[in-house]
Parts: C-alpha cells; sequence; structure tokens
C-alpha cells in the first residue's frame, strides 16, 4: 500500500477545472518530482492534499486513512506536512525563534506563566530548544541565528523554512519549488539537505521548475498538464517522452 494515494482528484474555480480526475501515488521512502508546465495545477494538486483548499472530488489517503479534506494542522501533526512557494517565517523576528515557534504546541502550554508550568512542560520546552538549535546548525544556519527573518537572503529563506517543517518531525515532505530564487551554491546545498533527509527515510515529492536539479535528485517524476497525469517514470525517460517535450514547448 502507497503512503500517500491520490484517487481521481477534481477541482474547479468556477469554469476553470485546475485538477482533473487526478490519480498519483507515492510510496514510502520514495523521493518524487512534480513538474508540468504554468498552470497545469501543481500547486492546486499540493493545496488539496495539504488540507489548504478542499478539492470537489476524489479522495486523499495517508497511510491508509482517508483525509480528503482535513485541515492542513491536523494533517501535519499525523506526519504530513507541506512547505509554500512563498516561506512564511515571521520577518521581525529572529532565525533561532522562527524554528522554535515552528515546534507543535498541543496544550497551549507557552501561555501560561513559568511559575506555573509543570518540570513537565519546562523539559518539553528544552527539548524544543535543543531541536531548534539542532537544525539552526545542521542547516548552517547558526551564525544567522539572531538575525531577523527578513534580513536573510532568498535562499537562507528556503533553508529556514527547512528547518521550520522539520520541527513538525514530518513522515511526508511536499515542498513548493524549493529552489525557487536560490543561487546555485544554495541550491545544491538544499538539495543535498533533501537527499539527506530521504536517506534518512522521509517521503519526499518535491514541485519545482529547476529541471536540471530536481531531474538529478528524485527517483521519479510526475508531470501534471491541464489538470491531469500525463506521464510519469524513472527521470530520464520522462524527460525524453514526446509527451513532455510538447507540453513544455506549447507552454
Ligand atoms: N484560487 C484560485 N482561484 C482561481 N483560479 C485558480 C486558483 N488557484 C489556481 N487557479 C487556476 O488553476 C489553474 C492551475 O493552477 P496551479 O497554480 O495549480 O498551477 P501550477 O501548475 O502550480 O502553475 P505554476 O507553475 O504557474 O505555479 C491555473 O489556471 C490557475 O489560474
Amino acid at each position: 500500500m502507497s503512503l500517500l494515494d491520490v484517487d481521481g482528484l477534481v477541482k474547479d474555480f468556477g469554469g476553470l477545472r485546475a485538477l482533473d480526475d487526478l490519480s498519483v501515488s507515492v510510496d514510502r521512502g520514495e523521493l518524487v518530482g512534480v513538474m508540468g508546465p504554468n498552470g497545469a495545477g501543481k500547486s492546486t494538486f499540493f493545496n488539496c492534499v495539504s488540507g489548504v483548499v478542499a478539492p470537489d472530488a476524489g479522495t486523499v489517503r495517508f497511510d491508509g486513512e482517508d483525509v480528503t479534506g482535513d485541515a492542513p494542522e491536523s494533517l501535519a501533526k499525523t506526519g504530513l506536512v507541506r512547505t509554500f512557494q512563498r516561506t512564511r517565517e515571521l520577518e521581525t523576528m529572529t532565525v533561532r525563534d522562527n524554528v522554535r515557534l515552528a515546534a507543535p504546541d498541543q496544550r497551549g502550554e507557552r501561555a501560561l506563566p513559568a511559575l506555573l508550568r509543570t518540570s513537565g512542560m519546562r523539559e518539553e520546552e528544552q527539548a524544543v530548544r535543543d531541536r531548534a538549535d539542532e537544525l539552526i546548525e545542521a542547516f548552517e544556519l547558526d551564525h544567522l541565528k539572531d538575525e531577523y527573518s527578513g534580513a536573510l537572503s532568498g535562499g537562507q529563506r528556503k533553508l529556514l523554512e527547512l528547518a521550520r517543517v522539520l520541527m513538525l518531525d514530518p513522515e511526508v515532505l511536499l515542498l513548493d519549488e524549493p529552489f525557487a530564487g536560490v543561487n546555485p551554491t544554495l541550491t545544491n546545498e538544499i538539495a543535498g539537505r533533501i537527499a539527506d533527509l530521504n536517506d534518512e527515510g522521509m517521503t519526499v515529492v518535491i514541485i519545482e521548475h529547476e529541471l536540471e536539479t530536481l531531474t538529478e535528485l528524485v527517483d521519479r517524476l510526475v508531470v501534471l498538464e491541464q489538470g491531469s497525469l500525463l506521464v510519469e517514470g524513472e527521470p530520464a525517460a520522462v524527460l525524453a517522452d514526446e509527451r513532455v517535450i510538447e507540453a513544455y514547448l506549447g507552454e
């Protein structure tokens, strides 16, 4: 059984069908790339899978459970986590606080005055701080940890976004254009981090326009066109496929 199973998704925006009977499955441990011309439905696919918009028809199954239309926060708690094309950190907060704040806070305990917190709560808070520091170091953001996030470059923001979503301990990570606006050096670094996460067992699905990096990174490519699956398979074969070449030429 696939870890993520999307079946017959349909999404209409007014008279426009953004997803048209789209079915895609992702196995546990896979690293999958999603490509397709502008407007093919890639973001809408992520939005429907991650609960940002509800599909008009079709189902999303995660680890065997029907999670169609579940809210993003509830999906994140079960291990399905996504990033957005535009990163969502708070610009007037430091890098370190942004990473710490991304941790799930199920009991709302941070609202309690320090004196009322139990030792268990304080231990949890320490664990969050330790994990945040670990991720900041792993993503080589250590020298920037006290900077306001608004001062970071596009690539550094993408690294910060990755560190933030990893605080949620995802089982499946959906990455929306992780290399957009990122210089070649940081692109390689981010690609390396994604490969490491996948080597450690995380299932990763990436939407990306930067096809050179994408095809080197992934095990399988899924190509969308006009809201439907056009072709999927091993990267080199997909890129050589006449239907894919035609879809991109017609863009
Ligand atoms: N909220 C919305 N309201 C109206 N139309 C929308 C909305 N979101 C997406 N669309 C339309 O649905 C179609 C698919 O859009 P989507 O953003 O999913 O494509 P995409 O493959 O991600 O494109 P791009 O590569 O340009 O980001 C497009 O025609 C788009 O204009």
